[in-house]
């Protein structure tokens, strides 16, 4: 395998069943690479398979067909997980849409961001600075190292799990639509977020999102899903500036003419962004 692919997903399927008679083929013969500090979109309409293919590649769903590489490691493989476990968990992380659900409501920010420490080395307390300072890394002061999910906004929350997730200096994030549940004001400054920190870090990113104005602005390669396959994928300047496959076309289509206040939000986008 080339040394600059990090994660190599080859004809991945996978199939729910729901009961005896029904079944459910959500992915089928799904094939990408994403290279080190690459950061790859994928998009499609609600239930063309990302988020699956999203939980296949971080061993939340075992793939009915197909294998996902990581570092060299198929890490779909029970044996070779196994093997792996630790360093699976530490350097692959994953941002939900839903923080609301994927921070513990119980436990005070500090502890929640501090999980992956205690994963690593078992160690109940963390130094209090360290946590600041990765608060600190995703816009939050320490004030909020006190408090509990419920007392935050959607926006801090999902901030909350960036900070987490970087804890662990991950070499690849998988964020499952982000930013989805969020103010159209506060995605632009989440995907700012994601980029600075992607640029400071140089993690590699699989991000996934129904959002096309954000996957331009954010992503290096962009990969187009329908009805449980890829049916395009290239650099995001081609995928937009050239779509081959007719429902990337319609996809595209489908972006609403820029309002006066989307073209301002991008103007300060691309300010920040510098
Ligand atoms: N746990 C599950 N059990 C049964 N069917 C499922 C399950 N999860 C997803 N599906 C089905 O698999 C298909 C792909 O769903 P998936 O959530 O991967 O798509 P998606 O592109 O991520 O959609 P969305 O953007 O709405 O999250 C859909 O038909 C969905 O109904």
């Amino acid at each position: 395998m080339e040394n600059d692919i990090i994660l190599d997903v080859q004809h991945l399927s996978h199939v729910f069943r729901l009961n005896r008679k029904t079944k459910v083929k959500a992915v089928n013969d799904v094939s990408f690479r994403i290279k080190k500090g690459e950061i790859y979109g994928l998009v499609g309409e609600s239930g063309s398979g990302k988020s699956t293919v999203a939980r296949c590649v971080m061993n939340i769903y075992k793939p009915s067909g197909g294998e996902v590489f990581y570092k060299g490691i198929p890490v779909c493989k029970n044996r070779e997980f196994q093997k792996n476990r630790k360093m699976l968990q530490m350097t692959r992380q994953m941002i939900f849409q839903d923080s609301a659900s994927s921070l513990n409501p119980g436990i005070k920010v500090r502890d929640i961001v501090a999980e992956p420490l205690r994963i690593q080395s078992r160690k109940i307390r963390t130094d209090k600075r360290e946590i600041e300072k990765q608060l600190e890394m995703v816009g939050l002061d320490g004030s909020y190292l006190e408090k509990y999910p419920y007392e935050l906004s959607g926006g801090q929350r999902q901030r909350v799990a960036i900070a987490r997730a970087l804890l662990a200096k991950p070499d690849l994030i998988v964020a499952d639509e982000p930013i989805a549940s969020l103010d159209v004001s506060i995605q632009a400054q989440m995907v700012n977020l994601f980029r600075k920190l992607q640029k400071e870090q140089g993690f590699s990113f699989l991000f996934i999102a129904h959002d096309l104005s954000m996957v331009r602005f954010l992503c290096d390669r962009t990969g187009v899903m329908y009805h449980g396959g890829l049916v395009e994928e290239g650099t995001t300047k081609d995928v937009f500036s050239h779509p081959e496959h007719k429902y990337t076309k319609a996809l595209l289509e489908a972006i609403p003419v820029p309002d006066p206040r989307e073209e301002r939000n991008r103007r300060v986008m691309k300010c920040n962004e510098g």
